[in-house]
C-alpha cells in the first residue's frame, strides 16, 4: 500500500478514535509521536523486507532472483507489478520443484504470510496451456474468503498474461447444466469442486496437470474436507502434480499427506522456525468476559491505529462482543461462519479497504487472510479444539494474520481463568513462544505501543508521553528467561 493512502487512513482513523475514545486520544502530543512513529515504522518496513531478504536466517531469504527462477515474461511482468522485488525463501525452493520437468509433487511447510499463495499460484500460471480452453489446474481452499483471495492473487500476477482464465467453485457460483468449463484455472471449496468434477461433469478431471492443496492440513484434518480432497483426486491422472501447502502440520498429518501423495519434495519447518519473531506476543490476565471486554476496550485506541482481527471461539460470543463494542460506540465489523456468503465477501472487503479498523470473527479467518494494515491480533478467547484442548496450528495460523512478509506484529492473547492460563502455557511449550505477560489489563495500551512500534528509543519516549498509569519494570515478565531486546528499555 503506498505510504501516502496509507498515511490518510491513519489521519482519518485518529480523527475518528478521537471521536471514541477521548482517555487515549486526550493527549495531542502523544498522538502526533504516535503518528510519526507508524509512518517511520511503514517506510522501514519496506527496508526491513530487503534487509530480511539478505539474511539467510530469515524466512524471506533468497539468494535467487524471479529471472533465475525462469519465469514467463508475462508472470515476471505480472510479479513485479505486485512489488515484489525478490522471491522469499518459500518461492525461491519451492518453484524450481513446482516447474521441474518431470512434474514433482512437492509437500510444503513455511510460515504465515511469507508467500506459499503466491508460489503455487505462478506454479499454476507457469503450467497451464493457454491455447487450451479447459480446466488444467484444480486448487482448493478451506473457506469460500481464501478461495476469493487466491483468485485475486491469480488475476493479479496473470494480469499481462489474459488468455489464461480463471473461474470460482464456490457456493452461489450456478453454472447451467450440462456446460464444460473454458478456464483453465478453477479456484474453489473441496464441495463445489468435487461436484463439478463428478455430479456435474463440467470439469474432465482426466485432462487436469496440477492439483493444489492450500492450507493442506486442515484439508486433510477436517473430516468432510478430506473425503472431498481424496474423492477429487482419485478422479485425476496419475502423473497429476499435487502441491500441498500450509504454514503447520501436525504430525499425523503429515504422515497422511506422505501416504496420499507420491514421491513427495518434502519442506519443512523445524519446530523452533515455526512462528515469527517479527511478531511479538502477550498475554493479559482477566477474570471474566466482562473483564476481557473492558480491557479490549482499553487498547481500542492503540489497535484502532492500523487494523485488529479478534477471535472468539463462538459465533455466539462472537456476535456479543461485537454488539457491545458497538454499543461503545466503536465502529466493527463481524464475520463468522453463519452469514451469507454475500454478506461475508462484502465484509472481508470493507475491512480489506480500512472502512473498518477492527474485525471481530471465528476461526473462519484464522487462516490464510492477508490483510497487509493488520498489525494486532487478539485471543479474546485461545484456540481450542473440540475437546477442549490447546489448537497450536490454529493459534499459529491467527497470530500469523498479523506480521505478513515481514512487517511487525503484535498478538494479545486474554486470559480469564486458570484453566486458559493452561491452555496458554501448554501453546507456549510446545511451540517455545516468548510471551510477556502484564497482570493488569488497564496498562496494556503501552504495552501495545512497546510491542508494535521497533525503534527503541521510542519505548521509553511513549511510556513517559502516554503513560499515565506507567509501571515498574519487575511487571514486565518474560517467561522462558527469554529477554528480549525490548526490557532493556522499559
Ligand atoms: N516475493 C515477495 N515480495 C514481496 N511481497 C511478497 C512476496 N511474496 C508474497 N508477498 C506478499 O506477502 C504477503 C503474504 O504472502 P502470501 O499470502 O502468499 O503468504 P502465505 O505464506 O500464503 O500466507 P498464509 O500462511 O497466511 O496463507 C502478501 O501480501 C503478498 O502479496
Amino acid at each position: 500500500m503506498a505510504t501516502d493512502s496509507w498515511a490518510q487512513a491513519v489521519d482519518e482513523q485518529e480523527a475518528a478514535a478521537e471521536s471514541v475514545n477521548p482517555n487515549f486520544s486526550s493527549d495531542k502530543a502523544a498522538q502526533s509521536l504516535l503518528n510519526k512513529m507508524i509512518r517511520n515504522n511503514l517506510v522501514s518496513n519496506t527496508n526491513q523486507v530487503e534487509v530480511l531478504q539478505r539474511d539467510p536466517n530469515s524466512p524471506l531469504y533468497s539468494v535467487k532472483s524471479f529471472e533465475e527462477l525462469r519465469l514467463k515474461p508475462q508472470l515476471l511482468h505480472g510479479v513485479y507489478g505486485m512489488g515484489f522485488n525478490r522471491p522469499s525463501k518459500i518461492q525461491e525452493t519451492a518453484l524450481p520443484m513446482m516447474l521441474a520437468e518431470p512434474p514433482q509433487n512437492l509437500i510444503a511447510q513455511s510460515q504465515s504470510g511469507t508467500g506459499k499463495t503466491a508460489a503455487f499460484v505462478l506454479a499454476m500460471l507457469s503450467h497451464v496451456d493457454p491455447n487450451n480452453k479447459y480446466p488444467q489446474c484444480l486448487c482448493v481452499s478451506p473457506t469460500y474468503e481464501l478461495a476469493l483471495q487466491t483468485g485475486k492473487v491469480i488475476e493479479q500476477m496473470g494480469k499481462h498474461y489474459p488468455e489464461v482464465k480463471l473461474v470460482y467453485a464456490i457456493r452461489g457460483n450456478k453454472l447451467q447444466r450440462g456446460m464444460k468449463l473454458q478456464e483453465q484455472i478453477v479456484i474453489g471449496t473441496p464441495g463445489t469442486m468435487l461436484d463439478w468434477c463428478s455430479k456435474f461433469k463440467f470439469i474432465d478431471p482426466k485432462k487436469i496437470k496440477v492439483f493444489v492443496l492450500d492450507e493442506a492440513d486442515v484439508m486433510i484434518a477436517t473430516q468432510g474436507h478430506q473425503d472431498q480432497s481424496i474423492r477429487i483426486q482419485r478422479m485425476l491422472p496419475k502423473n497429476c502434480q499435487m502441491l500441498l501447502f500450509s504454514a503447520t502440520f501436525e504430525e499425523s498429518v503429515w504422515n497422511f499427506a506422505q501416504r496420499i501423495v507420491p514421491d513427495p519434495n518434502i519442506i519443512k519447518l523445524k519446530r523452533e522456525e515455526e512462528t515469527l519473531d517479527t511478531i511479538k506476543q502477550y498475554y493479559v490476565l482477566c477474570n471474566s468476559k466482562e473483564e476481557k471486554f473492558q480491557a479490549l476496550c482499553n487498547i481500542y485506541g492503540a489497535i484502532t491505529i492500523a487494523q485488529a482481527m479478534i477471535f472468539c471461539h463462538t459465533r455466539k460470543t462472537a456476535g456479543w462482543l461485537a454488539g457491545e463494542l458497538s454499543r461503545e460506540g466503536h465502529q466493527v465489523a463481524l464475520l463468522s461462519g453463519e452469514m451469507q456468503v454475500e454478506q461475508r465477501a462484502a465484509v472481508i472487503e470493507r475491512f480489506r479497504d480500512g472502512k473498518e479498523k477492527v474485525l471481530v470473527t471465528t476461526n473462519v479467518c484464522a487462516r490464510g487472510i492477508d490483510v497487509e494494515q493488520v498489525s494486532v491480533v487478539i485471543n479474546f478467547d485461545l484456540p481450542v479444539d473440540k475437546d477442549g484442548n490447546p489448537d497450536n496450528e490454529t493459534y499459529l495460523h491467527r497470530i500469523g494474520r498479523t506480521g505478513r512478509f515481514g512487517k511487525r506484529g503484535l498478538a494479545i492473547n486474554m486470559v480469564d481463568s486458570k484453566m486458559s492460563m493452561q491452555i496458554l502455557n501448554r501453546i507456549q511449550e510446545r511451540k517455545c513462544i516468548d510471551l510477556m505477560k502484564d497482570t493488569d489489563p488497564t496498562s496494556l495500551p503501552l504495552f501495545a505501543l512497546h510491542g508494535l512500534y521497533t525503534p527503541p528509543v521510542f519505548y521509553a519516549f511513549t511510556f513517559l508521553a502516554v503513560g499515565e498509569r506507567a509501571k515498574p519494570q519487575t511487571q514486565h515478565m518474560f517467561t522462558h528467561g527469554c529477554v528480549s531486546s525490548q526490557t532493556g528499555v522499559l
